[in-house]
């Protein structure tokens, strides 16, 4: 089967996998004898995508490291060889730093909404829903907050109330993650072509959400959602699917590397979260004020009359002190510019 040709059981449009205007301006003189496709699971040695016609194994030229790319990457394919040719620019991206390393992983490309998870439990930690904000703004994604169990809570207002303060026209939903009406409460972000992303501590719903969108049972996404592959040593190993159809129209990316986010490189992402005291930084009278103890701060002032939550600052502080001491010297603001090929 040619990777071009449209089979049973292939994908309606490239719309319908999240192709738009942004990558049709990026082929419109590529070689012909090429189409275009979607990563949805990357391999130490393999690449798998989406096409229209169905998954396609990718051959991969000589000296291909998979780890440039990520999973909702768009690529275009030589269709009879089924050749990777090359990769389009992305929209957004979403990378984690790995402890110790200065390199970037990259968790996912061409996210439009990264719905941030947490539960109306212990897991509520303004400082970590933070850092997930930051994220978010820095790789030009919209950030919604998801408040699981609130069928288990008495006060799941108070946590909604305490989310909606975090970030200005910040979205927040406050949900049931087994319920079946997830899809329908979570649809205004998952319209066709719409791409999500899922992050969030461990325990809090985010397989559970999964398996809502996707209109999968537990056992049934038990049987469909892990994948038997043997790796270069010949063992057996079950792998994830990385990128799921939601019922009804858009993906939701799921990947480990995702699941251990951390902050870096989020200066503009930073300001944009904490807009009330950037706002405030220019009435300082020092231009690089710190907000501590300096004279004449607009910051501190506004702690002392009551409009800005000590803590709240105390938590700014240590994260723009966190994101300058990971920040790495290489990272392109849209996520093009990361490590040549
Ligand atoms: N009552 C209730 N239970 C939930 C809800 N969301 C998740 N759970 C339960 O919480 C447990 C953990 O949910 P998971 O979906 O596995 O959490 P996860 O975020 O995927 O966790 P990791 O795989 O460790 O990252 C499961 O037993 C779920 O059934 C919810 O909204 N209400
Ligand atoms: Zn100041």
């Amino acid at each position: 089967m040619l990777v071009g040709d449209a089979e049973p059981g292939g994908i309606a449009s490239l719309e319908t996998l999240g192709w738009s205007g942004f990558f049709a301006d990026q082929v419109v003189a590529d070689d012909p004898g090429c189409v275009p496709a979607r990563i949805a699971r990357v391999h130490r040695t393999r690449l798998v995508a989406l096409a229209q016609a169905g998954e396609i194994e990718l051959e991969l030229p000589n000296r291909t490291n998979t780890a440039d790319y990520a999973v909702g990457d768009w690529v275009t394919v030589e269709t009879t060889s089924r050749m990777l040719v090359r990769r389009l620019d992305r929209k957004t991206l979403l990378q984690r730093r790995t402890e110790g390393r200065s390199a970037q992983q990259l968790a996912a490309a061409n996210v439009d909404t990264l719905f941030i998870v947490t539960s109306c439990n212990a897991d509520f930690n303004p400082a970590r829903l933070e850092r997930y904000l930051a994220l978010a703004n820095q790789g030009d994604i919209v950030p919604v907050i998801l408040l699981t169990k609130a069928d288990t809570a008495d006060d799941a207002e108070t946590y909604r109330s305490q989310a909606m303060t975090l970030q200005r026209g910040l979205d927040v939903v406050v949900l049931d993650a087994r319920s079946g009406e997830v899809g329908k409460t979570l649809a205004p972000w998952c319209g066709t072509g719409a791409t999500v992303a899922l992050v969030g501590s461990s325990g809090v719903g985010k397989s559970t959400l999964v398996n809502s969108l996707a209109g999968l049972e537990r056992d049934a996404r038990q049987k469909t959602g892990g994948i038997r592959e043997s790796d270069a040593k010949g063992r057996h190993t079950t792998t994830a699917r990385s990128l799921h159809a939601i019922e009804g129209g858009g993906w939701v990316i799921d990947t480990p590397g995702l699941r251990t986010l951390h902050v870096s490189d989020s200066a503009e992402g930073i300001d944009a979260l904490f807009s009330e005291i950037t706002d405030l930084a220019p009435q300082c009278r020092f231009r690089d004020c710190t907000h501590d103890h300096e004279p004449g701060c607009a910051v501190q002032a506004a702690v002392r009359a009551g409009t800005l939550d000590a803590d709240r600052l105390a938590r700014w502080r240590k994260l723009t002190q966190e994101n300058r001491t990971n920040t790495p010297v290489m990272v392109g603001a849209r996520g093009n510019k990361s490590r040549a090929r």
